[in-house]
């Protein structure tokens, strides 16, 4: 065990749970975004949610959300995370921060050099940083389009705020995305799906193996 970090995102069945579990995930993704594949409604949300023991930490991953979908979101659903992957402000990220009370995670979409002044600017105001590729203008998503950036962009950087890589990893790069980037935690999800929306519980435990086992 090397002590890397893994994040399965987008479950959206409850034999997703145990599945990203036994396979060693520290992190699980829970999507609230309507155009996405992977999109929970808030009752299905709170009984996956409810069902995971201790320890792991249960991420909601939100885009452009309001103060009121928040509230609702955190009433009825246990979780330890907001993830931000829309085009939330710094000040929009400090606000929710503190408003709801929960560690904060701000996606930003890497494609070139000039991106990465980002990372520090929104490093002062979130608690973790998940550097995922820019879409594309046509995608339909902000993420979870399975698409990777060049990962030598972040060779010999380091970041005081906690970050992990996202973007198109999948069981067959994610040895090779660690390498060239350092990164101590990942991120997935349309890498580790036999369809959009549906996980492959092989393919999880073969993600989880080649990033924490390589
Ligand atoms: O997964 C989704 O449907 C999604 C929807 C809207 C924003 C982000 C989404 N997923 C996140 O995108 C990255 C990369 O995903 P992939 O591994 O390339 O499919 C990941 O952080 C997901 O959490």
């Amino acid at each position: 065990m090397n002590g890397i970090r893994v994040k399965i995102c987008g479950l959206t069945e409850t034999s997703d749970i145990p599945a990203a579990l036994m396979a060693g995930a520290a992190y699980l993704g829970f999507v609230f975004f309507d155009r996405s594949p992977r999109n929970l409604a808030l009752e299905a949300a709170s009984f996956m949610a409810g069902s995971v023991p201790p320890g792991p930490c249960k991420v909601a991953l939100t885009v452009d959300a309001d103060d009121a979908f928040l509230d609702r979101l955190l009433d009825r659903v246990p979780l330890d995370m907001l993830q931000l992957h829309g085009s939330e402000t710094p000040e929009r990220v400090a606000d929710i921060r503190a408003r709801f009370g929960l560690p904060v995670m701000k996606a930003l979409g890497i494609a070139g050099e000039s991106d990465l002044a980002a990372l520090e600017e929104y490093g002062r105001a979130a608690d973790q940083i998940l550097v995922d590729a820019k879409p594309n203008p046509e995608a339909k998503l902000p993420g979870g389009n399975g698409v990777a950036f060049d990962w030598h962009l972040l060779a010999g950087r380091r970041w005081s705020t906690p970050w992990m890589l996202a973007g198109g990893l999948t069981p067959e790069n994610v040895g090779e995305a660690i390498r060239l980037t350092g990164a101590r935690q990942v991120d997935v999800s349309s890498g580790v799906e036999s369809a959009p929306g549906l996980k492959d519980g092989e393919r999880i435990r073969a993600f989880c193996s080649a990033a924490m086992e390589p």
